[in-house]
Parts: C-alpha cells; structure tokens; sequence
C-alpha cells in the first residue's frame, strides 16, 4: 500500500483524537481533568519541572485510554461474541489506565501540595 502524504497522515492522527472526544466518555472526562491541570499550572505558577511533571502524567492517562480504546474495539471486532479471554484482554487494557490514573492523582497531590500548603 502507498504511504500516505505526510500532511494526511497528521490529519488522520488528528481525526482519531477528535474520534475519541466525540465518542469516549472516560477521555472526556480525563480530557476535562487535563485542561483543570493546564488551568493549575498556570494559576499557581508551576516551575518548569512541575508543569512538566504534570503534563507528562496527564497525557499519559489521556494515551493509555487512546490505547485502551483501540484494544477494545480490535477486540469487538475481531471477536463480538462473550469470550472469557476476551473480557481478560480488555480488562488487563483497562487496569492499565488505571495505573497511571493513579500514578497521575498521585503526583497530582505531591506537587499540587507545596503549592498550596507553603
Ligand atoms: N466479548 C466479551 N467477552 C467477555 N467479557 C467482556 C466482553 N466485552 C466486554 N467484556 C467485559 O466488560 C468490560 C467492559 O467492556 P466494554 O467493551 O463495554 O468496555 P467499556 O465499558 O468501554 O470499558 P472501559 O471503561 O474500560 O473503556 C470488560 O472489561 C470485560 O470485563
């Protein structure tokens, strides 16, 4: 198959995203919690480290759900009907990005804190 343009290419990268806000409840929610974040960072005059901290783990959990997502729907095509290995598939995919929720509530509450308590 050709390869497309590289200009298409972005295009399309940017349509599966625009793809997940229409239709992904989770990445709406986790796309409000980014901007909450970016309205943070901002507000109380992160330092760089912290913004980049903070940045990192919030679009980590915005990518793990990207991932998470296309693991479902390959697993809703490839195989629609109940399937004990695939419930164990989509639920290892959705502990995934429950890790890094965590991860980021965590980091979240370490920087978060100095900022507000000091
Ligand atoms: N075909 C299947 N066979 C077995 N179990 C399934 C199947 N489809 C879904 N499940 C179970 O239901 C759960 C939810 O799957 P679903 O595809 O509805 O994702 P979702 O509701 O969008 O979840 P998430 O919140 O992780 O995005 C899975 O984690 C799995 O435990």
């Amino acid at each position: 198959m050709r390869k497309p343009p590289i200009h298409k290419s972005f295009f399309n990268a940017f349509r599966g995203i625009f793809l997940m806000i229409k239709s992904e409840r989770n990445f709406q929610i986790e796309l409000l919690a980014f901007f909450i974040n970016l309205s943070l960072i901002f507000y109380l005059k992160l330092s760089s480290i912290d913004t980049i901290l903070i940045l990192i783990v919030s679009f980590g959990v915005l990518i793990a759900e990207i991932f998470n997502t296309a693991i479902e729907k390959i697993c809703d095509i490839v195989h629609p009907e109940f399937d004990r290995r695939i419930g164990f598939i989509k639920d290892i995919a959705a502990g995934a990005v429950i890790l890094m929720a965590i991860v980021s509530v965590i980091a979240g509450i370490l920087v978060y804190w100095k900022y507000v308590f000091n």
